[in-house]
């Protein structure tokens, strides 16, 4: 039903069978989605999953091997300067001056995307106030902490008026505050109506933004769809996270032969159990893990979510 509804929007980007090696190693291995207008799509996944290179693929930064990009219906290539003038990137290196002020640094960096006179100021007072900025646009931006610092980043990729903008993990290593008014910049652009490319290697962070994600493992999209979609996948199991030490994989094996048991898998701490009816076996399976030597320090049951999808497609977990 959602999908009928959003086939009427625009395409903004569409991207097909795209590879790229290094070295004769495939690290995007035949990827393929469409962003529309006023859509944010989402890339999940671990780490070297490949997310950076699709990106700097998308925005034209590097050629891909093969497969074609469609962006607000014009091929997108390294040499096509005008598709690029469509897009804003925001990636994860700060590029601001710290001794200029924030409004300084729009002035600047819009001066330099062709912006002039009162359009660009009137564009910056819009741009401050979307990121949240508007009462510290006046000082310099060495004094902003690292996630307002991240804020002025995406609000220089946003001056044009870009028809897709393209954020890549723009909360990593910042603190959780910081990153809470992050996100709440990048839901202000949905009113916007622009299209956004949201690359993150934090669950918590496509459920909240994103329409649509894409899970993404070893350069190949494993699944996509809106949350709800993508939880149906695991068949609608529980997941119980037990965390301890000692002999896990006696654990494991004795686990594996519980009724209502689907899938053990080893994770940073523990185990791992994809089941069904959590609160039901919960009983039984630290009665069993305990028996076959595994001394349990914590115990956890998580209804499915994105981490359980990508466990139930990979095998293993994201955050380890
Ligand atoms: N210029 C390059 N030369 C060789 N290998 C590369 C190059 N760029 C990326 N890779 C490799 O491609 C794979 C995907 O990297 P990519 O940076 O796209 O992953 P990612 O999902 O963005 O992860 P991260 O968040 O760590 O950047 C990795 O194994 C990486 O080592």
């Amino acid at each position: 039903m959602t999908a009928d509804v959003q086939t009427q929007k625009a395409q903004v980007l569409g991207v097909k069978g795209l590879v790229k090696r290094y070295g004769g190693r495939t690290v995007v291995d035949d990827v393929s989605f469409h962003i529309q207008a006023g859509e944010t799509y989402g890339l999940l996944g671990p780490n070297g999953a490949g997310k950076t290179t699709i990106i700097s693929m998308v925005a034209g930064l590097i050629p891909a091997e093969s497969g074609a990009i469609e962006l607000a219906g014009s091929a997108m290539t390294p040499a096509n300067t005008r598709a690029k003038g469509n897009i804003g990137l925001v990636p994860q290196e700060l590029a601001i001056y710290p001794d200029l002020t924030a409004t300084e640094n729009l002035l600047f960096f819009g001066r330099l995307q062709g912006l002039r006179g009162q359009g660009l100021k009137d564009r910056i007072a819009e741009v401050l106030n979307l990121i949240g900025l508007a009462d510290r646009a006046g000082e310099q931006t060495k004094k902003f902490s690292g996630g307002m610092k991240r804020r002025l980043n995406i609000g220089i990729g946003l001056l044009h008026r870009p028809t897709l903008l393209i954020l890549d993990e723009p909360t990593v290593g910042v603190d959780p505050q910081s990153r809470n008014s992050i996100l709440e910049s990048v839901e202000g652009l949905a009113t916007e109506g622009m299209a956004v490319l949201y690359t993150t290697h934090y669950m918590e962070e496509a459920e909240r933004l994103c329409d649509r994600i894409a899970i993404i493992d070893e350069g190949r999209i494993q699944a996509e769809g809106t949350r709800g979609q993508l939880v149906e996948l695991t068949g609608g199991a529980d997941r119980i996270d037990l965390h301890g030490s000692g002999n896990t994989s006696a654990a494991a094996a004795a686990l594996r032969l519980l009724p209502g048991v689907q899938q053990v898998d080893g994770g940073a701490s523990g185990l791992i159990l994809t089941v069904h009816n959590g609160p039901g076996l919960l009983a039984p399976i630290v009665a069993a893990a305990g028996r076959a030597g595994m001394t349990l320090t914590s115990v956890e049951i998580v209804r499915p979510d994105l981490e359980s999808v990508f466990l139930h497609l990979t095998g293993r977990a994201l955050r380890d």
